[in-house]
């Protein structure tokens, strides 16, 4: 068993790694939380899966349980599901010492999350990570949130959980697209961290050493996460180098309307962005070699034909991580040295076409 605590101005809470903890949840969960009501959150894909096992558990350790499913994908994080989660609490009498369960990827626990955060005010929160992306980055540092059709988790809180049980176990059904698309937010985080975490990167040759060396993975990012989170829990300062990619991954995410899965926008935007900065001189020669050649090991894409679209611009300069009119970028100058790069959002254009004038670099 891994614990890695988080420890923030107004909340403490622990992150548990440990196979096998599915069958423990019970315990785990009384340990932490009195007996009441808790609804269960999962998807059409997790909960035949895994549900039952949790209903059970949560029932032999005297908690009272409700099931809420959501359709599995992207589309879920939308204010009709959120609705509907509203609905059934109510109905169910939910009330404010009650608890919600998030049991899946990132999609259920970005809505949970926000279902928790906002209802009534809000309930306490388990997240309970199925896909490694949420094992390794989602159910992390509280961030909740759903889509608008203009863009992704524009609408959201900072919700932090009471605790994050996770069971590496779990990847055992993961499909093989989501596994890799879980590792390109680990190679994120082991490009920011540097050292000990990218030797650990130059471990993964095929798709398969995912799965082999997952608990490590999974730990090293959390560890990492956690400090980043615990620096800087608001977004105000650090924990803006976790937008590595996204800026570029946000904008093809949306463009590319579900034919992307989230951790594959990213490995393409972490690629491509690196190409640009180290066009521009401001990131070393090869360091969007170094990351192709990591993230095409574990079978991501690293291109997209979406970039450099008159929408593509759109999306970019109305990136919501604007701040007084700059896109704020994240670039590596070296493996374990991210900074930030004030665009202006009227410069977009130049910048991401390749063809930013030296003087303004
Ligand atoms: N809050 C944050 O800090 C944060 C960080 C990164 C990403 N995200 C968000 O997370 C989402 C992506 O998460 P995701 O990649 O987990 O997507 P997802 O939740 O859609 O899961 C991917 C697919 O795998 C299935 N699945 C999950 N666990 C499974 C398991 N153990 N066995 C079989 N199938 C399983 C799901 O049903 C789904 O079909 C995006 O919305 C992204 O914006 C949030
Ligand atoms: O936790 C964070 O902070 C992150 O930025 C993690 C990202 O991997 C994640 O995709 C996050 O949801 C992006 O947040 P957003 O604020 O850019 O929507
Ligand atoms: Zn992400």
């Amino acid at each position: 068993m891994k614990t890695i605590q988080v420890d923030l101005p107004e909340k403490q809470y622990s992150i548990h790694i440990e196979p096998g903890m599915l069958n423990h949840l019970g315990t785990w969960t009384a340990k932490i939380w009195t007996p009441r009501q808790i609804a269960v959150i999962s998807d059409s894909h997790v909960a035949p899966l895994y549900e039952e096992q949790v209903i059970r558990q949560l029932s032999d350790a005297g908690f009272r349980v409700a099931a809420y499913q959501v359709p599995a994908g992207e589309a879920s994080k939308n204010w009709m599901e959120t609705i509907r989660l509203y609905r059934m609490l109510m109905t169910d009498h939910f009330q404010r010492t009650d608890g919600i369960l998030a049991l899946g990827g990132g999609v259920v626990g970005d809505l949970a999350g926000f279902v928790a955060s906002t209802y009534m005010r809000g309930l306490a929160l388990i997240q309970v990570p199925t896909s490694l992306l949420a094992q390794v980055d989602s159910s992390v540092g509280g961030k909740t949130a759903i889509d608008l059709e203009t863009g992704k988790n524009l609408v959201g809180t900072f919700y932090q959980p009471d605790a994050v049980f996770i069971d590496p176990d779990l990847l055992a059904t993961l499909p093989k697209r989501y596994l890799a698309e879980g590792y390109a937010e680990v190679v994120k985080m082991a490009a920011l961290s540097g050292n000990g975490f990218w030797k650990l990167i130059e471990q993964i040759n095929r798709p398969e050493d995912m799965l082999l060396h997952a608990e490590a993975l999974i730990e090293q990012s959390v560890t990492f996460k956690a400090g980043v989170v615990m620096d800087d829990e608001k977004e105000n300062g650090r924990r803006q180098i976790l937008n590595f990619g996204h800026t570029i991954g946000h904008a093809i995410e949306l463009l590319a309307q579900g034919k992307l899965a989230h951790g594959e926008a990213v490995s393409i935007g972490m690629v491509q962005l690196s190409a640009l900065f180290e066009k521009y001189r401001l990131s070393p020669p090869g360091a969007a070699a170094i990351l192709t050649n990591r993230l095409q090991a574990a079978g991501l894409p690293v291109a997209s034909s979406l970039i450099g679209t008159p929408d593509f611009y759109e999306k970019v300069k109305n990136d919501k991580k604007n701040r007084g009119g700059r896109l704020n970028m994240v670039y590596l100058q070296a493996l374990g040295r991210p900074a930030l790069y004030p665009l202006p959002g009227d410069r977009a254009g130049l910048f991401f076409s390749g063809k930013m004038p030296e003087q303004e670099r």
